[in-house]
């Protein structure tokens, strides 16, 4: 199952499906691959975030949900190895459950993300964690997201709440927007990184930390973002 509700609707009303793209386009081979699944309640962003990753798009308007699941392809160097990021955009409506379930044990990364606007998709967050280990593979690597971070005058979850949230599941954590682009890059190159790591350790290789490489990063560029 794909698509959004009203897929057919033009694309300025809200971001609009991924779409599917069975294979890479010409010219772009790459040595590695792994599976990203966005996960999160319905309205979080989880569309705009991977449209802006892609596309460098955002699309704001009427919010039309995800219907089932979807993907799109991203290659992105990492050390001269190229990871092609197979990332499976999740329906968050409750509906949908059933059929993302069947995607979670193929995913070698989760992006987990909550609305910095809505208290109740941070409440629900640690109800996906539930459902994440139950459903996913034990080793997969999870990376909680605060998105929304744009909108400050209608912000209920303080960055700290998130931060203790990750802290207590000892996950990375970071804000993001959709909208700005704010750390969207960071999120998927810090996984892809992780996944370079897992599947080419050399033996000398330090084993790369992905929770320093996030503050690293997000430390270099705190002088533009809003966090
Ligand atoms: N201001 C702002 N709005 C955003 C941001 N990300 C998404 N939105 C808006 O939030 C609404 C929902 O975005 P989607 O990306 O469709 O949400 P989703 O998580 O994919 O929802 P489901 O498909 O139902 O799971 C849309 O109206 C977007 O324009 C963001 O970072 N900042």
């Amino acid at each position: 199952m794909s698509g959004r509700t009203g897929s057919a609707a033009p694309a300025q009303n809200g971001c609009p499906a991924a779409v599917r793209e069975r294979s890479p386009p010409l010219g772009q081979s790459y040595d590695l691959a792994g599976k990203v699944m966005l996960l999160g309640d319905s309205g979080v962003g989880k569309t705009c975030f991977l449209l802006q990753f892609k596309d460098g798009a955002f699309l704001s308007g009427t919010f039309i949900a995800t219907v089932g699941i979807d993907f799109r392809n991203k290659v992105v160097a990492v050390d001269g190895v190229k990871v092609k990021l197979q990332i499976w955009d999740t329906a968050g409506q409750e509906r949908f459950r059933s059929v993302t379930h069947a995607y979670y044990r193929d995913a070698q990364a989760l992006l987990l993300f909550y609305d910095i606007t809505s208290k109740m998709s941070f409440d629900n967050i640690r109800a996906w964690l539930t459902e994440i280990h139950e459903y996913a593979q034990k080793d997969v690597v999870i990376m909680l997201l605060g998105n929304k971070a744009d909108v400050s005058s209608e912000r209920v979850i303080r960055m700290e709440d998130g931060q203790s949230l990750a802290r207590e599941y000892g996950v990375p954590f970071m804000e993001t927007s959709a909208k700005t682009g704010m750390n969207v890059e960071l999120a998927f190159l810090a996984i892809a990184k992780e996944l370079k790591q897992r599947a080419v350790q050399l033996p000398d290789e330090p084993r790369f930390q992905i929770h320093d490489y996030i503050e690293s990063q997000k430390r270099k560029s705190s002088c533009c973002s809003f966090m």
